[in-house]
C-alpha cells in the first residue's frame, strides 16, 4: 500500500472545509490523475498526502506512516509509524523528515531560489537522502553533474545545466522542478499541475517522462491535471474531485463524457483540455488511441 485515506477531511483555520469524507487508497506503483474544477480541492488533497497539512477529520496513512485526524484544523503535525514506534525512540521531527525524503512534490511554481544554478536545484532532490557533509558540499560545489545532466536531458533541458534559475522561462523552471523530483527517485510523487506552463506537445512529453519513470521504478504517482485529455490519455486511474469530495474514482476507459460534463458543470460546456482546444471536447477524441499510445 502506498497511501490510504479513510474519511479524511480538511478544515482550514478560517473555518472553510476544503475536503470532506475522502476515502482513497493506492497500491504501490499506481498512477492516478486528479481532475476537477478550480477550487475543487485537488491541491488540498495533495497537501494532505504530502504531509504538509494534517487531516482535521478521518485518518491518513502514507508509506506506512499514520496521521490520525487532528482536532486543530489543517495544522501541520508529525506522523507516527504504523508499527507503533514509541515517541521516545525517535522524535516526531525526525520521523517527518525521514518520511518526506521518500515523497517527491512537484509544485506548479517550484519554490527554487532564483540565484540557484539549475544543476544545484536538480541535485537538491537528494539533499534529504545524502549525509549532511555531502549535502553541504553539493550546495557549494555540485557533486553529481553527470547525474543532473542525464536527468535534464530527459526533459530536453540539458543546455540549461549551469543557468541561473531566475534566467529561465516559467515552463523551463517548471521542468527543473520535475527534474529535481526525478533525480530524487521518490517512492511517492505528488504533482500539482506539473505541466501547466508548457505547450501541449511539451506537456505530453513531460507527463510521459513522469509516468515512464514511476512505472519503471514501481513508484506511485498522483498528479492533478487541468487538461482532461492529458489525464485520460496518460493515467490508468482517474479521480474526479468536486466540492472537496470524490465525485468518481474510475479506470480511465470508464470515465464517461456525462461524468466529465457533470464534474465541470460550474465551468461551462467546454471541458478543459490541452491548450483548451475544442477538438478534445468529446470523450472519443479525448480517449484517442493514437494519443494514448504516444503517452502510455
Ligand atoms: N489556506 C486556506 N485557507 C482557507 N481556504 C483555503 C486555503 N487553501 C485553499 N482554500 C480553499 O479550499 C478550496 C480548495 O482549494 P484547492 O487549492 O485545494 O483547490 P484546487 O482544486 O487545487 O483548485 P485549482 O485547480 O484552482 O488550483 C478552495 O475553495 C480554496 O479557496
Amino acid at each position: 500500500m502506498s497511501f490510504a485515506l479513510d474519511g479524511a477531511g480538511l478544515t482550514h483555520a478560517n473555518g472553510f472545509t476544503a475536503l470532506s469524507g475522502i476515502t482513497l487508497r493506492a497500491n504501490k506503483g499506481e498512477r492516478i490523475a486528479l481532475i476537477g474544477p478550480s477550487g475543487a480541492g485537488k491541491t488540498s488533497l495533495l497537501s494532505v498526502l504530502g504531509t504538509a497539512l494534517a487531516p482535521s477529520a478521518g485518518s491518513v496513512e502514507v508509506l506506512d506512516f499514520g496521521f490520525p485526524g487532528a482536532s486543530t484544523a489543517g495544522m501541520p503535525s508529525f506522523p507516527r509509524k504504523r508499527e507503533s514506534m514509541s515517541a521516545n525512540e525517535i522524535s516526531g521531527v525526525s520521523l517527518a523528515s525521514r518520511l518526506r525524503t521518500r515523497i517527491g512534490t512537484i509544485h506548479q511554481a517550484p519554490p527554487i531560489p532564483g540565484r540557484q544554478r539549475v544543476v544545484t536545484a536538480v541535485l537538491a532532490g537528494k539533499l534529504g537522502q545524502w549525509p549532511a557533509w555531502k549535502s553541504l558540499a553539493s550546495l557549494l560545489y555540485p557533486l553529481d553533474v553527470a547525474g543532473a545532466r542525464a536527468t535534464l536531458e530527459r526533459l530536453d533541458l540539458a543546455d540549461k545545466l549551469f543557468a541561473r534559475c531566475d534566467q529561465l522561462s516559467g515552463g523551463q523552471l517548471q521542468r527543473v522542478g520535475i527534474a529535481r523530483v526525478l533525480y530524487q527517485q521518490a517512492e511517492l510523487i505528488l504533482a500539482d499541475e506539473p505541466v501547466s506552463a508548457l505547450d501541449p506537445a511539451l506537456a505530453l512529453a513531460t507527463v510521459h517522462q513522469l509516468t515512464a519513470d514511476t512505472e519503471a521504478r514501481g513508484a506511485t504517482l498522483v498528479a492533478s491535471l487541468h487538461a482532461v485529455d492529458l489525464a485520460l490519455n496518460c493515467f490508468p486511474r482517474i479521480v474526479g474531485i468536486k466540492g472537496g469530495r470524490i465525485a468518481f474514482d474510475l479506470p480511465a476507459g470508464e470515465v464517461s463524457e456525462a461524468l466529465l460534463h457533470d464534474l465541470y458543470a460550474s465551468e461551462g460546456q467546454t471541458l478543459p483540455t490541452l491548450a483548451n482546444e475544442p477538438r478534445f471536447t468529446t470523450l472519443a477524441a479525448a480517449n484517442d488511441p493514437a494519443t494514448r499510445a504516444a503517452c502510455c
